[in-house]
């Protein structure tokens, strides 16, 4: 799962650093961090909604569009998935 997770943010940051032709990263992160940001909180709403009224595969593929869409936000934040394991390992009881 998280080797996964560590591929996609390394495929995401290459296409942040070279910003080629087709790539959908590159084209939302042209767009500036704000827009990202908003592309999340688009993608969290749609998450809820799939859950309380479009069934179990919408769920399954918002979430995917979540994580994805946060990826791209934490990579322009300088964040890294470890940064993020590290924080959930700090609070687990
Ligand atoms: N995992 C994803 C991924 N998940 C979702 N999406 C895109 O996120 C979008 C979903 O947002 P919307 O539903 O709002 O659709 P939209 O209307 O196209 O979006 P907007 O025009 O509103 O921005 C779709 O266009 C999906 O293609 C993704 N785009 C890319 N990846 C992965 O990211 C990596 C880099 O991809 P490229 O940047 O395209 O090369 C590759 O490994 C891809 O597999």
């Amino acid at each position: 799962m998280s080797e996964i997770l560590q591929d996609l943010y390394d495929i995401i940051l290459d296409r942040i650093n070279k910003m080629p032709k087709g790539s959908y990263t590159a084209e939302i992160v042209s767009k500036g961090k704000g827009y990202v940001a908003r592309k999340v909180g688009e993608e969290a709403v749609e998450t809820v909604v799939a859950s309380l009224s479009e069934g179990k595969n919408r769920f399954l593929c918002e979430s995917a569009d979540l994580i994805y869409h946060l990826w791209v936000l934490m990579a322009l934040e300088g964040i890294k998935p470890e940064d993020l394991y590290q924080e959930l390992k700090r609070r687990m009881k």
